[in-house]
């Protein structure tokens, strides 16, 4: 039987630099440094570029040991949560990778005050130059992987895939390799969690922001860009940092308009959103940001309310079995623009009160790099669930 990639790969990556991810720490960088495990872009290899220290590598790689001990780092999450799983991408690194690794996660009051740049002097680091401030040395850190042997960073075996089951919200992560060689990227697949304590009443947020607890919970297509990433900070960086599908295959050969003179492009792609609290949308961004030859040619916007259970269901599904009560429209259709932010606010929005889901259509394909869904938290009175739904 094959086992397909698991499940916890659609959730967020809470480590990568570009939600705020870093490298606090490292006992050794000699070839290449620690900072790169968190790099967004896929890993490369350049046959021919070498570097003082030797071959340059994408990922952290350090000295083959010759003193005792193993290397290790301390990574800060850009986005404090929940996580579900790893995956240690071994890409590239074959007569070098690291043949074991284990996983500590903390989760620390204030940064630990460090000051320490990679390693790069002959003398490896000690465990006393990391002041942990929270009085618990990182070695003894909660294991969420215990030692496992890794797979060498051959195209068919470089993911190692590692689930967690933890409850507990984790700000920092301590990442061991055994006994040194390297690793090309650490991804944190997770849901940020916020603390709405501080959320003043009537206080406008993006209850879909990554930052915020949004998560990506079914799309009907990722061929080039997973819907995540339209949750991430600030504005894309390019079209690989949206969300883009491949072009439908069932629109016709040639397109045509209907007796109004109206576009007649069938189908549509989907992606459904769990916002990281219930809340009442009031305000919607719909960034078509570097989509230029590829916008979608129009948007919808629908909502509901799921519970955890109801939420389950849906994703079993693949989201064919709709929620119990039906998807409200928010937003109907509206005509997109290229490289353009479109901005909705509630003349334009119809009155749904508080909910926990939503659905972006695109027709018929195409991309967008940004949603972004300003509202109120949900309250007793708002008829929301208080509570956000956890499970995926
Ligand atoms: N060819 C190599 O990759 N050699 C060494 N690594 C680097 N990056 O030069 C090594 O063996 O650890």
């Amino acid at each position: 039987m094959t086992s397909g990639p698991p499940d916890f790969l659609q959730f967020n990556n809470l480590a990568c630099e570009s939600v705020g991810g870093k490298v606090l720490f490292a006992t050794d960088e000699w070839f290449a440094p620690a900072g790169n495990l968190l790099k967004r872009e896929p890993p490369e290899f350049l046959a021919s570029a070498f570097t003082e220290f030797g071959k340059w590598m994408d990922g952290w790689e350090t000295r083959r040991k010759r003193i005792p001990g193993h290397d290790w780092c301390i990574i800060q999450l850009g986005v404090p949560g929940t996580i579900h799983g790893f995956d240690v991408d071994t890409s590239f690194f074959t007569g070098n990778y690291a043949p074991a690794a284990s996983i500590q996660a903390a989760c620390l009051d204030e940064t630990p005050a460090l000051a320490l740049e990679g390693d790069r002097t002959g003398m490896a680091a000690s465990e006393e130059q990391f002041e942990d401030v929270s009085k618990v040395k990182s070695e003894r850190w909660e294991f969420l992987v215990p030692i496992n042997e890794l797979k060498p960073g051959h195209a068919s075996s470089c993911h190692n895939y590692f689930p967690v089951t933890l409850s507990r919200r984790v700000t920092h992560l301590r990442l061991n390799m055994y006994p040194d060689g390297g690793i090309a990227r650490l991804r944190v697949y997770g849901v940020g969690q916020r603390d709405w304590s501080s959320i003043r009443l009537r206080e406008l947020v993006d209850l879909v922001a990554l930052t915020n607890g949004g998560v990506c919970v079914g799309y009907s297509n990722a061929h080039f860009g997973h819907p995540r990433n339209m949750i991430g900070l600030g504005r894309a960086a390019n079209m690989g940092d949206g969300w883009e599908t491949a072009r439908r295959l069932d629109r016709p050969w040639v397109l045509e308009t209907d007796s109004q003179g109206i576009l007649q492009v069938p189908g549509f792609e989907w992606a459904v959103f769990r916002l990281g609290h219930p809340g009442v949308i009031s305000q919607i961004e719909i960034d078509t940001n570097h989509f230029k030859g590829n916008f979608p040619d129009s948007c919808k916007v629908e909502v509901c309310s799921l519970t955890a259970e109801e939420e389950e269901q849906c994703c079993m599904s693949r989201w064919s079995s709709g929620p119990a009560g039906g998807w409200r429209i928010l937003l109907p259709p509206q005509k997109l623009k290229p490289h353009n932010r479109h901005f909705y606010s509630t003349d334009a929005l119809w009155n749904c009160g508080a909910v926990s889901h939503v659905r972006l259509f695109i027709a018929p394909d195409g991309g967008v790099s940004r949603l972004r869904l300003w509202g109120q938290l949900a309250t007793a009175s708002s008829g929301g669930h208080l509570k956000p739904a956890s499970k995926l």
